[in-house]
């Protein structure tokens, strides 16, 4: 099942029928706001395909980026049966060649955040998954290829700076990630693809360029406004990107290629884990842990 995490400018999406909004708790506390969960038609007369969204801001956008708690978002997506998240967010763009209004599918991130929770082990439960590949090559391929058909203009691969924020970068570190040959920055997109791997949800970021950065010489300084005038257009065009990725999911969950990112990651001797770590860790990693003797 599809999942949808949205950013700046994407509260909702449309088009969802017979729509409940599940409100979660999780281990690890609670999500940004209630999922919503509902059934996207699909013009080829296919059975419609259920599909899940979270505004990652909270509706109204009310958290910072720092304030998010992307480990109990992440883990509400697992709860509910997902099994491909496909992120949105709003970038600023390190490139010429990438203009505002552009669509970019980042394969790669540069990790610039601070204090996030980046894991759900721990408290006796060690774990180290693999990173180099942080995308679902697949997910993101069919992302790309729906947003072409929805008529962006589409960058395949590039590598995502996420800062801290919630200020926007000086100048000089502006010009570090591009002398680093990064493509586009945002705040979000991690720890969010790390704990997607955790779960073993395939993940894809699409990445809406909203701005210059302040690099750009003859653009001002990043601005809010500017970034909600070019989000507000495409933000129809996320939505139906949307509606057909979901439509070009297989149905049957026996076809989904399943990733098992945990397979060779846990190192902990498994005599050694608390009752309680298990506990918190059985939706993400029991189907790996024996119960103890
Ligand atoms: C409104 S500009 C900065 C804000 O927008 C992006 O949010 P998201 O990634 O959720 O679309 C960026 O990461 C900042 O949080
Ligand atoms: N320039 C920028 N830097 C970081 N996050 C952003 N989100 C949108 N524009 C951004």
């Amino acid at each position: 099942m599809l999942g949808v995490v949205g950013g700046s400018g994407l509260y909702e999406i449309e088009g969802l029928e017979e729509v409940e909004q599940v409100a979660l708790e999780t281990p690890f506390g609670r999500p940004s706001d209630a999922y919503t969960v509902g059934l996207l038609p699909r013009a080829d007369g296919l059975p419609p395909v259920r599909a899940v969204f979270l505004p990652r801001h909270g509706r109204g956008h009310v958290l910072l980026p720092s304030e998010i708690n992307f480990r109990a978002n992440v883990h509400g997506f697992k709860q509910l049966g997902v099994t491909h998240l496909l992120s949105v967010s709003a970038v600023g763009s390190l490139r010429e060649d990438i203009a505002p209004g552009d669509v970019v599918m980042p394969d790669q991130f540069i990790d610039r955040t601070a204090g996030r929770a980046q894991t759900f082990f721990g408290g006796g439960l060690v774990a180290h998954v693999q990173m180099g590949d942080p995308v679902d090559a697949g997910l993101s391929r069919r992302v790309a290829g729906a947003a072409e058909a929805e008529g962006a203009r589409v960058h395949v691969g590039g590598t995502c700076v996420v800062m801290e924020g919630p200020a926007f970068s000086t100048r000089a570190e502006s010009n570090l990630y591009r002398s680093w040959g990064a493509h586009v920055i945002g705040m979000t997109a991690l720890p969010e693809a790390k704990l997607a791997r955790e779960a073993e949800i395939a993940y894809a970021l699409v990445a809406l360029a909203t701005d210059y950065d302040c690099w750009h010489q003859s653009e001002g300084e990043v601005s809010v406004e500017a970034v909600i005038a070019v989000l507000g257009a495409n933000v129809a065009l996320s939505r139906r990107l949307i509606a057909r990725v979901a439509a070009g999911l297989p149905v049957s969950t026996a076809e989904l290629p399943y990733p098992r990112a945990l397979q060779h990651a846990l190192i902990t001797d498994p005599t050694r884990i608390p009752a309680e770590t298990r506990k918190r860790l059985e939706l993400i990693a029991g189907h790996l842990l024996q119960a103890p003797e």
